[in-house]
C-alpha cells in the first residue's frame, strides 16, 4: 500500500500576516519542483485567509492549527471549521499538545473536533503523543491507545478517509531531543495495529502515521526510512522556508 508522504509545518504562533505570506511564497517558488509529496503549512487564524491567497495554483496546502466545535454563537475568541474552511484551509491540526497542555483539551474535545472538522469537509490531523513522565512510567502505549480511541470515538470508516494520525512525543518538542528510531519504529507500529484493530486492515494501511517532535533536515531522512513513517509535522525547522525545504526534499 502506497501513502503519499505528508510534510506539515506548524508555524504555531509565529508570524505576522506580512511575515506568513512572505515565507508561504517562497516555500512556493522552492516548492516548484516537488513531486509526490503533499506540503502543508499551518500559520495563525489570522494570517490564513492571506496565506490561502498567496497559495492560489501552488502545490504547497494549508491548514489551521485550531478549531471549535460549535457551529457559530457567542463564544468569544473562538473560531468555526465553517469560518476555516471559507478561509480556504484543506486541513487542521487538533489535539495539538501544546492545546492539551496549556488549553486544557481532553480527548473527549478532540473528538468533537474532528467530528465538527469532517462535517465540513477539512481534513483533520490528529496529534498524539505522550509526556516524558508517562514514558518513564512505561504508560505511553495506553496513552495513546486512549488518545487514538477516544479522540476517533463514533466516526465510521467513510468519515475518516482523509484522516491523518500525528504521533509527537511532548518531550521532543521544541526540545531537540528527537525520539530513537527503535522508539518511533515501535510507536508506528503499535498505531497503525491499533488502527487496524479499531477499524479495519484497508483503513490502517491507507491513514497516513506522521512523526513530529525536533524534526529537522539532518534527521528527517533517517526518521522517514523508518517502515510506517508517512511524514511529518515540524514546528520550529518549518518557519524558514530554505530550511524546510531541506527536509520536505529529504530524499533529494
Ligand atoms: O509541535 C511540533 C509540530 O506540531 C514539533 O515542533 P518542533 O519541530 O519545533 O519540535
Amino acid at each position: 500500500m502506497s501513502r503519499t508522504p505528508f510534510i506539515a509545518g506548524n508555524w504555531k504562533m509565529y508570524k505576522t500576516g506580512p511575515e506568513a505570506v512572505e515565507t508561504a511564497r517562497i516555500l512556493t517558488q522552492l516548492c516548484s519542483n516537488v513531486q509526490e509529496i503533499d506540503v502543508m503549512i499551518a500559520p495563525t487564524f489570522l494570517s490564513l485567509p492571506l496565506v490561502a491567497a498567496s497559495l492560489e495554483g501552488s502545490k504547497v496546502k494549508i491548514g489551521a492549527q485550531n478549531l471549535y466545535f460549535e457551529k457559530q454563537g457567542a463564544f468569544t475568541g473562538e473560531v468555526s471549521a465553517d469560518m476555516i474552511k471559507a478561509a480556504g484551509a484543506e486541513y487542521v491540526i487538533i489535539g495539538h499538545s501544546e492545546r492539551r497542555q496549556y488549553f486544557g483539551e481532553t480527548n473527549a474535545l478532540v473528538c468533537k473536533k474532528i467530528k465538527a472538522a469532517i462535517e465540513v469537509g477539512l481534513k483533520p490531523i490528529l496529534c498524539i503523543g505522550e509526556s516524558e513522565n508517562q514514558r518513564n512510567k512505561e504508560k505511553t502505549f495506553l496513552t495513546l491507545d486512549k488518545q487514538v480511541s477516544d479522540g476517533l470515538k463514533g466516526f465510521g470508516l467513510d468519515e475518516l478517509k482523509d484522516l491523518v494520525v500525528a504521533y509527537e512525543p511532548v518531550w521532543a518538542i521544541g526540545t531537540g531531543k528527537t525520539a530513537t528510531v527503535d522508539q518511533v519504529k515501535k510507536v508506528h507500529q503499535y498505531l497503525r495495529s491499533l488502527l487496524e484493530k479499531l477499524f479495519s486492515k484497508d483503513f490502517a494501511d491507507q491513514t497516513r502515521i506522521v512523526y513530529g517532535g525536533s524534526v529537522k533536515p539532518e534527521n528527517v531522512k533517517e526518521l522517514m526510512g523508518i517502515e510506517d513513517v508517512d511524514g511529518a509535522l515540524v514546528g520550529g525547522a518549518s518557519l524558514d522556508a530554505n530550511i524546510f525545504i531541506n527536509i520536505i526534499n529529504y530524499d533529494i
